[in-house]
């Protein structure tokens, strides 16, 4: 990978998390080409990595061993159609919710498709992506897919297409949810008198510290919440009132209906 030409469809969040993270690890900023648009984030491109965008594709797309599909599913047909004479030679890899790798296959012209559904935390390295690949790709092909994402985190491979709906509603749709979590502990901070800022900071190091504890343990979930439970304590007290507004079948009902959200956007745009 390390003297390829990477070619982003697309220079938004999830491309620029990507770039970012190749450029770390060493790759020269000319083996990187995006197309992308949007002129203010063109400018943002080259302010951030210095790269120089095209408006649209051309032929220098040609030289990519691997191109990045990372525009709005909504977009992918449009972004697609004028760039087929010139990506049709490359390993494709998709960051999109819900496009079938049938469709990025056929609207590229190369059945050598790796899906994947990182999520915002590949920022800063943190990040973990869920990824699939259609038979043709080589176990080479795979390794290079992995050596890319990298740098943005740790990387998951399913084994069926429709798993990726699932990791998309967990951990590609997941960090939003934290965040929703944060903002209500923010609120109620404020509620009990705290500034937001300091219900900013208990929450997010709280947060912060129950993952790495439970990443660092042996124990599940269940377990590490019991420890923090105290018999007729304060967590006791939080915890049923969480139980009887049903927190837990909400956040259930939430997760599937970002499913069920993926499985249509394929059937919608791909
Ligand atoms: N934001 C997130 O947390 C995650 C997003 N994704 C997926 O990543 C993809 C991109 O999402 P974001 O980066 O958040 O969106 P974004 O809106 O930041 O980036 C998309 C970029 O595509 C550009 N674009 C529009 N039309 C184009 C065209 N015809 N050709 C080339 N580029 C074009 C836009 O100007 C924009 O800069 C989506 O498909 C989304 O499902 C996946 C995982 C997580
Ligand atoms: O909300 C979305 O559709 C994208 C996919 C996962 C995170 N953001």
């Amino acid at each position: 990978m390390s003297s390829q030409v990477i070619a982003f469809i697309g220079g938004g969040n999830m491309a620029s998390a990507i770039i970012g993270g190749l450029l770390r690890a060493g790759l020269a900023p000319a083996q990187l080409h995006v197309v992308e648009p949007h002129a203010p984030q063109r400018d943002k491109l080259r302010a951030e990595f210095g790269l120089q965008a095209l408006a649209a594709g051309d032929a220098s797309l040609g030289r990519a061993g691997t191109v990045v599909w990372a525009v709005k599913p909504q977009l992918f047909a449009e972004a697609a159609a004028p760039l087929r004479a010139w990506v049709g030679g490359a390993l494709q890899l998709s960051v999109m919710a819900g496009i079938p790798s049938a469709s990025i296959a056929r609207a590229s012209g190369s059945e050598r498709v790796v899906r994947s559904m990182p999520n915002t935390p590949a920022l800063i390295g943190q990040g973990i992506a869920g990824l699939y690949a259609r038979p043709a790709v080589s176990a080479e092909e795979r390794a290079t897919i992995e050596g890319l994402l990298a740098p943005t985190g740790q990387t998951l491979w399913v084994e069926r297409e429709e798993d990726l709906d699932a990791v998309t509603a967990l951990s590609g749709s997941g960090p939003a949810y934290f965040f929703f979590f944060v903002e209500a502990m923010m609120a109620a901070a404020v509620d009990m008198g705290l500034t937001a800022e300091q219900g900013r900071r208990l929450a997010l190091a709280t947060c912060a510290g129950a993952a790495a504890l439970g990443l660092a343990s042996d124990e599940s979930p269940t377990t590490l919440r019991e420890r923090v439970t105290s018999k007729g304590g304060t967590t006791h007290a939080a915890i049923t009132a969480m139980q009887a507004d049903a927190v837990d079948a909400a956040i259930r009902r939430a997760v599937l209906a970002a499913q069920k959200r993926a499985a249509e956007l394929g059937r919608e745009f791909g």
